[in-house]
């Protein structure tokens, strides 16, 4: 058999205020040298400016980039900066600490996760989402050296982000469904225990629907921890398969296709409700869930022109075509996609 490899965080800091302890967490890893700060346009000033103050006061000279994408193109705008430095510390939501993640893989030097927002379950794991001329490509990375999540800048983070975190995981779902079907019928490599940690994490998640409530301590943690371990779902099978199945196909396409896209976690809640209906699972109790979410659960409360919705469907076979799921390798018919969309309420 294969040799395996299975990357992890070192360290993972889970708390409020944690965000205060960046500079000596980063010193109990072992690094002094020069660090990069990544972040984005809101994140600077509620998580940013905290962490580098934390760095400084450890004496660690900082630089600071600030992005506004997660593409290519940006990933090497940051390596183009990585003269002297040792560690890239990535504050914010995916997008930054995919970029953050890449950039340092790329360069081969370390990175450790401040998220910003329970928005998405790439916190931990060792994969970057990128955009390229193909599209959303799922690279493999290193996995985060540290991960520090403050739970007060999380609580206090819209809402929606939270929700669009928790729909994140209840994709896991349709993922292991359309897994284990890639297993059955192409016999595509599958992991049990990869599968058995990301259903028992959408469990937990769809089990506390209805107690994860805005600006609690208690639901910002839950979420993370939950987030933290459909990551290492991902880790252990070390793709994102555990998470990503045809409900994330129609979010990328969506993304390609909606003028002003949502977020990739409500996204995937709403293709989850669909894919899973296609499976002839129980939809409506993912619906239901999503709904208890304050998650999206159709077009309209996504934002997207329904006629949106449709285009997604057809195309979502198209995006990763090697990665085989319930849509098959012809995917769905218009006629068939309009059918879905509305019997399950989507549009
Ligand atoms: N690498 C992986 O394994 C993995 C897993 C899941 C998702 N992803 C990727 O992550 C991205 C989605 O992440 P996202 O939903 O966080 O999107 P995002 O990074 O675009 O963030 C959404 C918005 O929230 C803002 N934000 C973040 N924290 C905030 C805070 N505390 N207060 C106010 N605003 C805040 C950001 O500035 C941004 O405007 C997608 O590109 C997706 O493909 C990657
Ligand atoms: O590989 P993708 O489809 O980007 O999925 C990663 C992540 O979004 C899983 O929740
Ligand atoms: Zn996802």
């Amino acid at each position: 058999m294969d040799s395996k490899k299975i990357q992890m965080p070192r360290e993972v800091h889970i708390g409020a205020d944690v965000i205060d302890n960046t500079g000596s967490i980063c010193k109990d890893l072992r690094f002094y040298d020069d660090v990069l700060v990544v972040t984005g346009p809101n994140t600077l000033k509620i998580g940013a400016d905290k962490a580098i103050e934390s760095l400084e006061d450890e004496d660690f000279a900082v630089d600071l980039s600030k992005i506004n994408d997660a593409t290519s193109k940006t990933v090497e705008k940051i390596e183009d900066k990585l003269n002297n430095i040792s560690l890239i510390v990535g504050v914010g939501g995916g997008k930054v600490i995919d970029v953050a993640k890449m950039a340092a893989t790329n360069a081969g030097i370390y990175f450790v996760s401040v998220p910003t927002a329970a928005s998405h379950d790439g916190i931990a794991s060792p994969l970057a989402s990128i955009k390229n001329n193909k599209g959303s490509v799922s690279m493999t990375a290193q996995a985060p050296i540290g991960v520090i999540a403050d739970t007060n800048i999380i609580r206090n983070a819209p809402f929606r982000l939270l929700s669009a975190g928790c729909a994140d995981i209840v994709s896991n779902y349709t993922a292991i469904k359309d897994w284990q079907l890639a297993n059955r019928l192409q016999n595509d490599s599958y992991s049990e225990s990869a599968a058995a940690l990301s259903l028992m994490t959408a469990k937990l998640i769809m089990k506390s629907s209805k107690s994860i409530k805005k600006g609690l301590e208690e639901s910002a943690r839950l979420v993370v921890k939950s987030l933290f371990s459909s990551g290492m779902a991902i880790s252990i099978a070390g793709s994102s398969r555990p998470a990503s199945g045809s409900e994330h196909k129609f979010s990328h396409a969506l993304d390609k296709i909606a003028k002003k896209p949502a977020l990739h976690g409500e996204q995937c809640g709403v293709g989850t409700i669909m894919m899973m209906s296609l499976h002839g699972g129980d939809w409506e109790v993912i619906k239901n869930a999503l709904h208890d979410m304050n998650a999206p659960t159709n077009a309209y409360e996504l934002g997207i022109d329904p006629d949106d919705i449709i285009e997604a469907l057809i195309m979502a076979h198209k995006i990763r075509p090697e990665r085989y799921t319930i849509l098959g390798d012809r995917g769905l018919s218009r006629d068939a996609a309009k059918k879905l969309a509305i019997k399950t309420g989507v549009i």
